[in-house]
């Protein structure tokens, strides 16, 4: 008898790609060919019922097995995704190791708060945080420098270029400018370049509008052609009317992924993570300690945070944001606690305003509302 059986498995390696594109329920997946006979290709792949039935989505930056491949058709369907290391909601993608966030040293002027709402943003995805200024063809030796030296004590080591110039610029530790071809990997391939950076990492590109960062992609990736907008069309904006995320390869091994433009991010973490999104502030933080836990370094007592380091005034100003921030979701959530507490057993509803979270009140301001706050819960506890 036999021991071959037909329905025995086909011993068929398995087939890994990476998601690069969503199109309604297609998939677009890059295969993984290194050290493979497979032909390096995108096929276009549908997701299995049962995913759906588990409710298993699947994303852009996905690594998934890929069954049954049409190689003529180049079809496929993805029967398995694999455990996400990292995810992004907006925009949504999966297992990014990093984000590049490009400013213009000018044109646009560079400007601290801009650029720390930025930092801050791109700091709060818990990812790695790879700051590129462009434009450096426009500035002086002096102007990189003094913003290098200002980038430093800020906790970042930023990397300087010109896309339109194709150059790199470092200093080295005689403060002197070396400059380097940016989109060409030299014998001298340094630790702190911009190919270095990218290379095998998925890499979510993020910045306002008009630093150059179109023009970036461009050079990276010959083969994609984003339009560049011309400076008069700074706010057109054509490329970023879709909500359409993709992946592209770079050709030095890596992804990267475009992101919509957004000239303001939104601060939406809480008061007490800020901290964590000023690196110069996290590291004052990790070497004193405040006396308190929940310490948010205003005026609170033996704070070790609180200083004279240049961008505190600006965490400051972030910090009330993120207060304002916090207390509109409390009072969102209040009322829905009120319209829950006071559905009367006819169904009628009846809204009643709340008084905000007293957690964030500053001492001084804290007893007034305390007392109101008090009598208000007491009020309503008697109900
Ligand atoms: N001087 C100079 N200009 C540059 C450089 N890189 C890009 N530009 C110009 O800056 C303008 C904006 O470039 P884009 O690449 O469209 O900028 P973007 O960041 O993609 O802008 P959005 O598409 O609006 O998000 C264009 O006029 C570019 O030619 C550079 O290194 N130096
Ligand atoms: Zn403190």
């Amino acid at each position: 008898m036999s021991s071959m059986t037909t329905n025995e498995p086909l011993n068929v390696p398995e087939l890994i790609g990476t998601v690069v594109a969503v199109q309604a329920n297609f998939y677009q997946v890059q295969l993984e060919t290194q050290g493979t006979s497979l032909p390096e290709t995108i096929l276009l792949c549908t997701r299995r019922s049962l995913l759906k039935k588990m409710g298993q989505q699947v994303m852009v930056g996905d690594q998934v097995v890929v069954e049954e491949p049409d190689w003529l058709g180049k079809r496929g369907a993805i029967t398995q995704v694999f455990p996400r290391r990292t995810e992004l909601s907006r925009p949504p993608i999966a297992n990014a190791n990093q984000i590049l966030l490009v400013f213009a040293i000018a044109e646009p002027e560079l400007e601290a708060t801009a650029l720390s709402r930025f930092l801050v943003k791109a700091e709060s995805t818990g990812l790695e945080v790879c700051l590129c200024l462009n434009k450096c063809d426009l500035v002086s030796s002096e102007q990189l420098l003094y913003w290098r030296d200002r980038l430093l004590n800020w906790g970042y080591q930023a990397l300087f270029i010109s896309v339109s110039s194709g150059l790199e610029y470092t200093v080295n530790s005689d403060h002197q400018i070396i400059q380097k071809s940016l989109f060409q990997i030299e014998n001298t391939f340094l630790e702190n370049t911009l190919l270095y950076q990218l290379q095998d990492k998925t890499t979510v590109i993020s910045g306002p509008s008009g630093v150059g960062k179109s023009s970036l992609i461009n050079q990276l990736i010959p083969s994609i052609n984003l339009r560049v907008s011309s400076v008069s069309g700074k706010l057109g904006r054509g490329r970023h009317t879709t909500r359409h995320v993709e992946l592209f390869q770079l050709p030095t091994g890596g992804l990267l992924a475009d992101t919509p433009g957004f000239n303001q991010p939104e601060l939406e973490c809480s008061p007490e993570e800020l901290t964590d999104y000023f690196p110069e502030a996290k590291h004052r933080f990790q070497q004193g300690k405040c006396q308190f836990s929940d310490c948010l370094h205003r005026d609170e007592p033996n704070c070790s945070v609180r200083g004279d380091w240049e961008r505190y005034p600006i965490y400051l100003d972030f910090l009330e944001a993120a207060i304002a921030h916090q207390e509109m979701l409390q009072q969102q959530k209040d009322v829905e606690i009120n319209v829950k507490s006071k559905s009367k057993s006819g169904g009628k509803q009846q809204l009643e305003p709340k008084l905000a979270s007293k957690k964030y009140r500053r001492s001084s301001r804290r007893f007034q509302h305390q007392t109101l706050q008090d009598l208000c819960e007491d009020f309503s506890e008697e109900e």
